[in-house]
């Protein structure tokens, strides 16, 4: 849905994109995590063109829109939503006001309009809050505004820069929850950036970790959990301290509740210390870190059998 080929920005000396390639598929919450300055809001606005990178393609839906002249790319941004960190309001206008401004400049007649704005503050939980100002509502409240003016014009992608950032945990869990839902129920395709790793752990099917203007690590976050040595997972589940020598870090995705260690062992002939551990619910499912230390004749053995039961055995 979102093909970023080879994408380069530099703001005279500073290289803020460096050769970013990102494939969003079609239906998926994909997030984009990194430091500060590690190039991520430059990316977002090269997306839908804020910003005109220095080189490299951007595809949305099909359409190619690098090379598009300033009034078809105005007519393809309609097809892709934003929502900021600050919220973007319009303070004079009125909730109804903001989000039927979109609608405004896109010639939606009137009648339509009001329908329209109706439908949205509903699936966004703000039904009768129609006449109240921004002043009057809540920062999480008028991130649910941000998101009904972002989808008024029935976006097929929706960007988010820093969506949350600005919010207190309960609220950022019930917006992550709102985008969630509209990602299900709306299929819509949600491309965030974020500096938090809660945001990807909690609402992402895929993620890109960036660093001074690159993709260092992308994919589904399923699989980056089995990829050896991969960083997301080692930021999503920290472990205290460096891995002692020979010790044993184990990554699992699936049931947490399966007994493998007193498994391995009852089968073999080993003794386990545990060092640290985190298990997580991410992308809809279960995931953990488990760092221990293995001793006894039958260790390769022990290892082999977790290897073997679809675990990611790491030896330090
Ligand atoms: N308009 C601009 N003019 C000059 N330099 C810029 C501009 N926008 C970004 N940069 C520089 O480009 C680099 C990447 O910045 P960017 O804002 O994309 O990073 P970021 O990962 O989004 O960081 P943050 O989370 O702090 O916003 C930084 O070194 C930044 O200072």
């Amino acid at each position: 849905m979102i093909e970023v080929s080879g994408l380069r920005k530099a703001y005279g000396r500073t290289v803020a994109l460096d050769g970013v390639d990102l494939s969003v598929r079609e239906g998926e919450v994909y997030g984009v995590v990194g430091r500060s300055g590690a190039g991520k809001s430059t990316l977002l606005r090269c997306v839908n063109l804020l910003e005109r990178p220095d080189s490299g393609t951007v595809r949305v839906a099909g359409q190619e829109l690098t090379g598009l002249g300033d009034r078809d790319l105005n007519l393809a941004r309609r097809r892709i939503g934003m929502i900021h960190q600050h919220f973007a309001l319009l303070s004079s206008r009125t909730v109804a006001g903001n989000v039927a401004f979109p609608l405004e400049v896109m010639g939606v007649p009137r009648a339509e309009r009001r329908r329209r704005v109706g439908e949205l503050l509903e699936l966004v939980g703000l039904a009768g809050r129609e006449r109240d100002h921004p002043h009057q509502l809540s920062g999480g409240q008028k991130q649910r505004v941000g998101i009904a003016r972002a989808l008024a014009g029935r976006p097929a992608v929706l960007l988010s820069d820093e969506a949350t950032s600005a919010l207190d945990p309960t609220t950022t869990q019930s917006i992550l929850d709102l985008l969630r839902r509209l990602n299900a129920e709306l299929g819509l395709t949600i491309l965030l950036i974020t500096h938090e790793m809660d945001v990807i752990k909690n609402v992402c099917d895929s993620a890109a970790i960036m660093s001074g203007g690159r993709v260092e690590e992308a994919g589904p976050i399923a699989e980056l959990i089995r990829t050896p040595g991969s960083r997301l997972t080692r930021e999503i589940f920290p472990l205290p301290g460096a891995a002692p020598a020979g010790s044993v870090t184990l990554t699992f995705t699936g049931d947490p509740q399966r007994p493998l260690v007193s498994e391995v062992v009852r089968k073999f002939d080993v003794d386990v210390s545990i060092l640290g551990g985190a298990i997580e619910e991410i992308a809809g499912g279960a995931a953990g870190r488990l760092r221990i230390a293995l001793t006894g004749d039958e260790v390769p053995a022990a290892l082999d059998y977790l290897r073997a039961r679809g675990l990611l055995v790491e030896v330090s």
